[in-house]
């Protein structure tokens, strides 16, 4: 199996928990909690910011002291809006489910002067991007023009079985502003119906690294460096909700030229 390939080892509680370390990168953290109705979550962000976000359900959240309240809308990320809950460094945070619960934590290299917030849905209204069968669904939860976080970009996007995404090619891996931005990232998966699958390939242009897997529901993959592009089946919606950090907090990326021809179609 692909090393940028991790699949959940648990069905419940912690599914998913990439650090720093375990991916052998830099910036980028994240972690899966599924819990039950009344089950809890927490933690501290240390010299990490998170952003917490309801992937499905609802969840009594508080950071710091300060009580959020019961949060959450949607049952499953296919449907409805994403509610999610900006934890600056050095803030504790709590969770407790009121509703079967999907929580992810994403998390990156924090800084000063940054506030606890809530990220209700409609903050960031869902935008069509792409055309025919490149078109899917993206709403951004922590954009880099938001003014509210040291270093973290979260984005989820919905891509009809069929369809591609993050597609044409692109990447983001030289620190080379203005013309690109170093962004680590990872994917998390989810499916409708979630027996289903989907592909995703991540290759550099000189092929040093090309892997090709089939992703499943609740599966992470790793992109430390080049195109990672993602392609749904019939039959079969995607979701996936990105987390990029890097040493600047801005998304530039480079298009792969063999392919930018499909720019003036998609
Ligand atoms: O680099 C960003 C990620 O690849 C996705 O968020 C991607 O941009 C989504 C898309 O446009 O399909």
């Amino acid at each position: 199996m692909s090393r940028l390939l991790v699949k959940p080892k648990v069905q419940a509680g912690l599914m998913q928990e990439i650090t720093p370390e375990s991916a052998g990168w830099t910036y980028v953290g994240f972690a899966l909690h599924r819990l039950r109705p009344g089950e809890t979550a927490g933690g501290e962000a240390g010299e990490k910011e998170l952003c917490l976000v309801l992937v499905s359900g609802k969840a009594k959240i508080s950071v710091g002291g300060e009580d959020f309240g019961e949060l959450g809308e949607r049952m499953t990320p296919f449907e409805g809006r994403p509610y999610a809950v900006y934890v600056p460094k050095g803030s504790s945070w709590q969770a407790e489910a009121a509703t079967d619960l999907d929580l992810a934590v994403c998390s990156a290299p924090g800084g000063e002067g940054f506030k606890a917030k809530v990220i209700r849905p409609g903050t960031h209204p869902q935008m069509t991007r792409g055309k025919g069968t490149n078109t899917r669904y993206v709403t951004n939860i922590m954009p880099e023009d938001d003014g509210s976080a040291q270093s973290l970009l979260v984005v989820e996007v919905i891509t009809p079985g069929g369809h591609t995404s993050s597609y044409p090619p692109h990447k983001h891996d030289e620190d080379n502003l203005p013309a690109e931005s170093y962004l680590e990232e990872t994917y998390y998966h989810r499916l409708n119906p979630p027996q289903g699958f989907a592909m995703q390939r991540v290759y550099t242009d000189d092929r040093s690294l090309d892997e090709t897997m089939a992703v499943e529901d609740g599966d992470v993959t790793l992109v430390p460096k080049g195109y990672h592009p993602v392609a749904a089946i019939h039959g079969y919606d995607s979701y996936y909700l990105n987390v990029m950090a890097g040493p600047k907090r801005i998304w530039k990326f480079h298009n792969a030229r063999e392919h930018e021809w499909l720019f003036t179609g998609v």
